[in-house]
């Protein structure tokens, strides 16, 4: 049964280090989850006396007026008899205490760090374990007395301040209460009865604790209550005698402050008979007996909690990406690593494992022929086009037998109207490259951590794709251009010559302008022109694709690379430059995974042992 108390215990420790303390944060927290035990009440209802009694030991800071004023998460650990005892603050962590003055003084000074000298309060806890023999194994939470009216020095939001801090501890569902009401005073009145009700109407975590009973007034007794007829709660209230503040003053020890306690019960005739079931001693062992009765309720459901919250958290985490390495050599790998990522997505939509890359294929399918179509060659080889060429390109000398130099000149100015569909071919692919290496950058997650290398990666795969669009016009304009400047003889030769068809060959000179022989001419230069086309048609994309696709599949980001080996240590730790949001948040996430994974093998471990 131990067992279950040292685990939450051990829990609870591991929330404090790993910095999980249950408040208002955007991570999950475990320590909502684990079993508390707070103490509420009034100013000076004995609250601290309390909390000293069921340790034992003399350790709190004491006086008139407010003195908690900021909740002290305390941890009991039971050693073996013998062992020598000692406190350890989570804000100290390698200083153990073994003189509890020290330790009393230490929580006056941290509450003063915290709240500068003055009388105000804070709800940052302070965390104190305490590890003694004399101790069952307890975690209280002392929280700062509820209180009607601000003294002076405290501003007038004191009152709801107190209020909301301690409703903020009792009001989870895991925390017990330990309402503390002195005896003294009317329980009608009592601050800590009245919150507890409020978020534990039922009173099934409620522990009703009646400090004061040896100051109630002469003829007057508290055994209606102990005795549980009046103020009923589910849990008998437990009745205790603190150390008067004269017996502080005297420094009367704790070890005599729990005998006299004792002797007190069971020698006043009122409470003998109930003496067995009251006191501090009885206190601590009712409590701790309840909180392993709950935390065993709750185990199955801290296990699926905790298995829950690792997959958000690795979900998150993986949502995250990556730490950045702190060396430069590191940087640089993650860099590449990222590129490479990118670089296979671009890959990817070529080759058709992701969509994009048919675009080119239309491009070639579609838009060229289209385009080229458009371009007419009929009309440009209309019969008053042709006339005009072949007489220009005759000048003062008519061609003997055949113009050839209006052939040449038909050809030449009809070809090179084909270097318009040509370059648009080239700028329609570069534009689906471009639309490519977008969706790239875009898809690739580990890119969208780094704003300032996305940019730089943009940046030089744009300078890539138009290096390689100016190096495609290039080839495909030559392509034009080597159509134009040689002429395929054998084409020229299987042409029937007049002769043949029976012509006549003495035409005069002025004959040979004629419209017959023009219209031939124009129809033999458009079945040339058709069949350059035919080839154009075919040897376009294939220089497109080889300056163009293949290039940038090869080596879109090898002049990027060629920078990036130049770069030192603080370039490259600019451009991978994360949102400190997104850096904090990534540290955070991970601190709080160890500390889940932490419980799981704790949880599991004890689950299996029941
Ligand atoms: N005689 C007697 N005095 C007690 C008893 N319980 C507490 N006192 C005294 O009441 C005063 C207040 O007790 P604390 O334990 O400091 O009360 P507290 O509720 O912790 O006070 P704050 O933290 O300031 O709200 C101290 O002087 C105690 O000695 C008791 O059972 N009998």
């Amino acid at each position: 049964m131990e067992n279950l108390i040292n685990l939450v215990n051990k829990l609870q420790r591991a929330c404090t280090a790993l910095g999980d303390f249950g408040e208002g944060s955007s991570l999950p927290t475990l320590w909502d989850a684990l079993p508390t035990i707070a103490v509420v009440g009034g100013q000076s209802s004995g609250k601290s006396s309390v909390l000293e009694s069921v340790v034992g030991k003399d350790f709190l800071p004491r006086g008139s007026g407010i003195v908690t004023r900021r909740p002290l998460v305390l941890q009991l650990h039971r050693l073996e008899e013998g062992s020598r005892e000692y406190a350890e603050f989570a804000h100290q962590p390698k200083k153990r205490f073994t003189d509890f003055g020290a330790v009393r003084k230490e929580i006056s000074d941290e509450t003063d760090r915290e709240t500068g000298r003055s009388k105000q309060i804070s709800s940052v806890p302070i965390y104190l374990s305490i590890y003694s023999p004399n101790v069952v194994n307890l975690t209280l939470i002392d929280l700062p007395g509820l209180t009607k009216v601000a003294v002076e020095g405290q501003s007038d939001s004191i009152v709801q301040d107190i209020e909301n801090m301690v409703r903020s501890y009792i009001e989870k569902p895991n925390c017990i209460i330990l309402a503390v009401s002195p005896a003294n005073q009317d329980l009608a009145t009592s601050d800590a009865i009245k919150i507890a009700r409020e978020v534990d109407p039922q009173g099934e975590r409620t522990f009703g604790v009646l400090t004061k009973i040896d100051l109630m007034d002469k003829g007057t007794d508290a055994v209606d209550i102990l005795e549980g007829k009046a103020y009923k709660l589910k849990f008998p209230w437990i009745g205790v005698v603190n150390r008067s503040q004269a017996d502080i003053n005297k420094s009367v020890d704790m070890i005599a402050a729990r005998r006299r306690e004792r002797e007190y019960f069971a020698n006043t005739p009122e409470y003998r008979h109930l003496a067995s079931k009251m006191g501090s001693e009885h206190l601590g062992k009712v409590l701790s007996k309840h909180l392993e009765t709950v935390i065993k309720s709750r185990i199955p459901g801290l296990q699926s909690l905790i298995n829950k919250t690792i997959i958000e958290l690795e979900t998150e985490l993986s949502r995250l990406g990556k730490p950045i390495a702190t060396d430069a050599g590191g940087k640089l790998y993650m860099i590449m690593e990222i590129c490479r990522a990118f670089d296979q997505t671009f890959k990817e939509h070529l080759d058709g494992i992701r969509p994009g890359g048919d675009k080119v294929y239309s491009i070639f399918d579609n838009q060229l022929p289209a385009a080229l179509k458009r371009l007419q060659f009929d009309k440009q080889l209309a019969m008053e086009n042709v006339r005009k060429l072949i007489t220009e390109a005759d000048g003062y000398q008519p061609h003997l037998i055949a113009p050839e130099q209006g052939y040449r000149r038909l050809i030449e100015s009809t070809l090179i109207t084909i270097k318009g569909p040509a370059e648009a071919t080239v700028d329609a692919v570069h534009g689906v490259l471009k639309d490519l290496v977008h969706k790239s950058i875009n898809e690739t997650a580990e890119l969208k951590q780094y704003p300032s290398l996305r940019a730089e990666v943009m940046n030089a795969a744009s300078e890539s794709l138009d290096k390689m669009r100016n190096e495609s016009k290039r080839a495909t304009i030559q392509l034009v251009d080597m159509e134009c400047s040689y002429l395929t003889v054998d084409f020229f030769r299987k042409l029937p010559q007049d002769i043949e068809k029976g012509g006549n060959p003495t035409h005069s000179i002025f004959d040979r302008y004629n419209d017959s022989y023009l219209r031939r001419i124009g129809s033999n230069v458009l079945s040339y022109i058709h069949m350059v086309v035919g080839t154009l048609r075919h040897s376009i994309p294939k220089s497109v694709v080889y300056c163009q696709v293949r290039e940038a599949k090869r080596s879109l980001l090898d002049h990027f690379f060629t920078e990036l080996g130049a770069k030192e240590g603080k370039q490259l730790a600019k451009l991978l430059d994360e949102d400190p949001a997104i850096m904090q948040r990534r540290m955070d996430l991970a601190k709080r995974l160890e500390l889940y994974k932490a419980a799981q093998t704790e949880v599991d471990a004890v689950a299996w042992a029941k």
